[in-house]
């Protein structure tokens, strides 16, 4: 981030136990103005109570909210207006329709968005005269959105927005989240889907027990994460020559280690081009067909399991 970027929330130091429970130990983070901020995290890492701490529906034991310098203490009526939180479902009335439930939320701000403005951006036009019992799953979670936007907010607190929806109706919600962030929004995200957090956020933040243990851009962490990078070769010719194969890539200097089962070969390497360009020239050499090769792709995920120590639950 440049320096000329404003942060639009400051959280630094926060703590909260229930009981004996420590749910958050030690969380701080900045969020600059229209990013997609996403925070990961195994489960019970802390994510909701961090927000709900934020969002003002939890008093944190310690630590310090501050948006653009507001706080809960002294400028709670301000932060509502600047905060939109997507509600639980329970929160909407499923007797009235979706314009219905836009227009009453929106009788609860001083200056609301147009209603039609708001159906246009979730995609329920002609959805609108639906009673909300009768709306989708994925139409439900747009429409929760659209609530949340209804105070026009600048930032706007999606948690897990995508949970137990299809894909397409998981591309739905993505295609609001990047329109709000081409609105100028500020988004803050959690989510259970490692693919989601890759495409949408300008930054991740990882959490697990209570504490921040990385964040960056997805880029980034994945960058950072490891040099070596795994390359898999298929034979044509059978185990023979991948054995011969794996040999040779032994002897190779950019080679860390390697690993044959049959006719596949995969070596990790911190330089997959010289080492393609070296084995290509001994097999070319010994006749050796290769029947694939593939330099495996880092995902977020990877990213995930090497904090965490936890297998991503999807
Ligand atoms: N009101 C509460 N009373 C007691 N314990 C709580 C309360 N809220 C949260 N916890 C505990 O605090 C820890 C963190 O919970 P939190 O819901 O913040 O995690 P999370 O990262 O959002 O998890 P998930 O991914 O499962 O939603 C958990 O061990 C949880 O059981």
């Amino acid at each position: 981030m440049g320096e000329d970027e404003m942060s639009i929330l400051d959280v630094s130091g926060l703590r909260k136990t229930f009981g004996s429970v420590t749910a958050v130990e030690d969380i701080g983070f900045t969020v600059e103005a229209g990013e997609v901020f996403t925070i990961i995290g195994p489960n019970g890492a802390g994510k909701t109570t961090t927000l709900e701490m934020i969002e003002g529906l939890q008093t944190p034991d310690r630590g310090q909210i501050a948006f653009g310098g507001r706080t809960w203490a002294k400028d709670a009526e301000a932060i509502k207006i600047m905060i939109g939180v997507q509600p639980q479902s329970s929160a909407m009335f499923d007797l009235l329709t979706v314009e219905e439930n836009l227009e009453l939320f929106a009788t609860f701000y001083p200056k609301p968005r147009q209603s039609a403005e708001i159906l246009e951006m979730i995609n329920l036009t002609d959805h609108r005269s639906k009673r909300v019992k009768s709306l989708s799953g994925g139409q439900r979670q747009r429409l929760a959105i659209g609530l949340a936007m209804i105070s026009d907010p600048e930032i706007i607190f999606l948690d897990e927005p995508t949970t137990g929806l299809d894909p397409q109706a998981r591309r739905n919600i993505w295609e609001i989240i990047l329109k709000l962030k081409s609105l100028g929004k500020t988004t803050i995200l959690t989510t259970h889907y490692m693919e989601e957090a890759e495409k949408l956020s300008d930054r991740v933040c990882i959490v697990d027990q209570g504490r921040v243990v990385t964040l960056d851009s997805p880029a980034m962490l994945i960058d950072r994460l490891t040099k070596e990078r795994e390359v898999r070769l298929s034979f044509t010719d059978g185990a023979e020559a991948a054995a011969e194969a794996e040999r040779m890539a032994q002897s190779l200097s950019s080679v860390v280690r390697t690993d044959r089962d049959g006719a596949d070969l995969k070596l990790w390497t911190e330089h997959p081009e010289d080492t393609l360009l070296d084995l290509f020239g001994f097999t070319k050499q010994r006749g050796f067909r290769v029947e694939q090769v593939a330099i495996r792709e880092l995902s977020l995920e990877d990213v995930f399991i090497a904090y965490t120590g936890k297998e991503w639950r999807d």
